[in-house]
């Protein structure tokens, strides 16, 4: 009998075609595993296939390790893109702050209460300001000070020390600095931010003063992948709240802390349980 504990989760996308999900499951099946989660999507305007499948690993008769050596001849017959991850391999996240710091006592927060299949090795800033937070957590705090002049220099030593910590995810909690190309590049599809607006209104740095200037009656957060234009890339998670000609600018604030909080955590949630597949500039949530 396998060492196999807990279940794997396969994402998985090719152009659509008959059969795709009876071959995944005789093979799931003839492997002696048990699914316990299946869902499909096709997007119609490509004619493209994506599937999430979750099966419990206890009775399956092939290894972790082999697993993926043993699907590679079914991928390739669907020309797909896939992956396979395992619910015990925990995704090792670094959150990225400047000096608010709601987004990540949040984090923080649901992390302790065991909400997340992650570690956090470190968390990095460009101030000083949260170190207290962090400390109270005994997570190791790394600041950078970011100025136009140094930095593709710090960048430099932000990707260096996140690739010695094998870092998975990269969790941009209210970081208020705009992430240079080459760090994009160095972690494709593996940044998530937080923004303060429902996008793709008010990007930027200050969305409530725009929001509070354009008199709008709804105000929300966005959680996306982070891409090389700013607030441009594929949206995971957003929620709204009404508000009123009573909120000032301050009021705006403080009521889309409450949004920032939640749609992070959600978004976070969705990264942990794998249950993200981007496509093109679009994300599928298997939720
Ligand atoms: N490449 C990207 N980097 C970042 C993104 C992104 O979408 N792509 N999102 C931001 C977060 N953000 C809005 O959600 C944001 C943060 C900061 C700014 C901004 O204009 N910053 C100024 C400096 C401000 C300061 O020093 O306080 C700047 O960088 O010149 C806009 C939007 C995170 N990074």
């Amino acid at each position: 009998m396998s060492e196999n504990k807990g279940n794997a989760i396969l994402l998985f996308t090719c152009p659509d075609q008959n059969g795709i999900v009876a071959k995944i499951s005789q093979f799931i099946y003839q492997g002696g595993g048990n699914i316990i989660y299946l869902d499909e999507h096709v997007n119609q305007n490509q004619q493209f296939f994506s599937l999430r499948v979750v099966w419990n690993m206890n009775q399956f008769n092939i290894s972790a390790k082999q697993l993926h050596q043993a699907f590679e001849p079914i991928a390739k017959q669907f020309q797909a893109h896939w992956r396979i991850e395992f619910s015990e391999t925990k995704l090792r996240v670094a959150i990225f702050v400047s000096k608010y710091d709601h987004c990540l006592q949040e984090i923080l927060w649901r992390y302790h209460m065991n909400e997340y299949q992650i570690e956090i090795p470190l968390i990095i800033s460009n101030h000083p300001d949260l170190q207290n937070i962090a400390e109270a957590n005994n997570i190791p705090y790394h600041v950078f000070p970011i100025s136009k002049e140094n930095k593709a220099e710090q960048e430099a030593k932000e990707i260096a020390l996140l690739r010695e910590n094998k870092i998975d995810l990269v969790v941009l909690a209210r970081y208020m600095q705009v992430l240079s190309p080459d760090f994009i590049q160095a972690f494709q599809n593996k940044i998530i931010n937080i923004h303060h607006s429902f996008l793709p209104g008010f990007v930027g740095g200050n969305p409530y003063k725009q929001a509070y200037e354009r008199g709008v009656k709804i105000i929300g957060a966005t959680s996306h992948y982070v891409t090389e234009e700013l607030d441009e890339g594929p949206i995971i998670e957003q929620d709204i709240m009404r508000i009123t000609h009573k909120d000032t600018i301050n009021d705006l604030v403080r009521k889309g802390r409450d949004l920032e909080r939640i749609v992070l955590a959600r978004a976070l949630r969705y990264k942990a349980e794998h249950r993200i597949i981007v496509d093109g500039t679009r994300t599928i949530v298997f939720d």
